[in-house]
């Protein structure tokens, strides 16, 4: 089979912008196979001449590829930690981040043709995490990447880091898993399963044939609602919003039930759910959701210790202590099944989850202690 990706750059022109590679047909994990997957990545910095200072960044459930600035002036989700003399110096390291297969982002997903000329919608299959991590290794192939100094990722992200450290032990020297644990556990899956629910059950979705027609953007964006809350804790929602009526609207009161005013944190849910159905498609969000639900790195491999005595990575595993979705004793349940003394990184922040994305900070400096000193 000839993989097929575009050169790479000789300069930092072309850091941060996106590129494609042909990777083939792709086997599928819960059967069925993908023919002729694309995939969609950016890259910082330059490959050196023994390929040794390759960094895989892993996106989360909604991310894309764009991690930092590079050449474009579009901000980066991990701005500060990627680039010129920061701590993933891109001076001295390759970075790669590549959106997952089903993503909306460049690489093949439910919104690209199929065979006979028509988006995939309701065909798409099931493509799980690991499938991804399948799709990648050969992209890896091609770049003439056999081993990366680290692979990292929070969340979803992270998720696929460990995928990668239990599936190619000898191609990850480093692994960061960061705001996750080692499956996806029931109350995970279940939150997991109001979200495609809500998009399903959206009029506009038509069993996932929508495309020509109207999106089901309201099912996306009540699907965004429910992820968001789990994303942000309790005590910051309470300190943002409290109580509080949304500027002139009258929570309550109302003449009839359709026309109560909103409070706050209401309204700013709504700007959640609309911001993300300006920039996703709602098959790929059931797509990359089904996919982290598949999460569990023991899957057919034994225990959970057997699954990852194989790894031979060196790990580092980090937890927002406020995170209500991935507990940090779901980190600490993976850092005790992983072989060796790995201990858990915890950032503190009250945000909730997505302190893996707003306290870049902290999390930049143990990163740099750990990986890339
Ligand atoms: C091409 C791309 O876009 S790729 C994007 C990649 N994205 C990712 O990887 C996901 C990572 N990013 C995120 O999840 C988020 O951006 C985070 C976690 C980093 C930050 O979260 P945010 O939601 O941006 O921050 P925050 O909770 O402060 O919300 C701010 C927004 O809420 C709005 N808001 C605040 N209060 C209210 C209210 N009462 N009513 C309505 N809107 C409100 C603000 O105006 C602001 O709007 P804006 O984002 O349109 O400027
Ligand atoms: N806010 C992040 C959290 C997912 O872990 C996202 O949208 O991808």
């Amino acid at each position: 089979m000839t993989i097929t990706a575009t050169a790479l750059p000789k300069s930092g022109e072309e850091d941060g912008t996106v590129k494609y590679a042909a990777i083939g047909p792709l086997d599928l994990e819960a059967g069925g196979f993908l023919p002729d997957v694309v995939l969609a990545y950016e890259t910082w910095g330059q490959l050196n001449a023994d390929a040794s200072n390759a960094v895989l960044i892993q996106h989360a459930l909604t991310g894309s590829t764009h991690v930092a600035r590079g050449a474009t002036d579009e901000e980066g989700w991990w701005e500060q930690l990627v680039g010129p003399g920061a701590t993933i110096d891109t001076n001295r390291f390759f970075v790669i981040s590549i959106n997952i297969v089903g993503g909306c982002y460049g690489s093949t997903g439910p919104s690209s043709e199929a065979p006979d000329g028509r988006p995939w919608g309701s065909r798409f299959p099931l493509v799980t995490l690991r499938d991804s991590t399948e799709a990648e290794a050969r992209l890896a192939e091609a770049l003439g990447i056999e081993a990366w100094h680290a692979v990292l990722g929070g969340s979803m992200g992270g998720a696929r880091a460990l995928e990668w450290a239990a599936t190619f032990p000898e191609r990850v020297k480093r692994c960061a898993v960061i705001s996750v644990g080692a499956y996806s556990t029931a109350e995970q899956i279940a939150f997991a399963q109001a979200q495609t629910l809500a998009i399903r059950q959206d009029p506009n979705f038509n069993n996932g044939d929508y495309y020509g027609g109207t999106a089901p953007e309201h099912g996306l964006a009540l699907a965004r609602r429910i992820a968001h809350i789990t994303y942000r804790s309790a005590l910051e929602l309470d300190f943002r919003f409290g109580r509080e009526a949304q500027h002139q609207e009258k929570p309550l009161a109302a003449a009839v039930l359709g026309e109560r005013g909103r409070y706050q944190v209401e309204s700013y849910l709504d700007h959640q759910g609309t911001k993300l159905v300006r920039r996703f498609d709602a098959n790929s969000y059931i797509a990359i959701t089904e996919a982290l639900m598949s999460h569990d790195v023991a899957r057919g491999r034994g225990s959970l210790e057997a699954a990852l005595s194989r790894t031979t990575a060196e790990f580092f595993v980090a937890a927002v202590d406020s995170d209500r979705l991935y507990f940090p004793a779901q980190s600490r349940e993976l850092a005790a099944a992983l072989p060796g003394d790995v201990p858990v990184h915890v950032i503190e922040a009250p945000i909730g989850h997505d302190g893996f994305l707003t306290e870049i900070g902290q999390l930049s400096a143990q990163l740099r202690g750990a990986f890339f000193a």
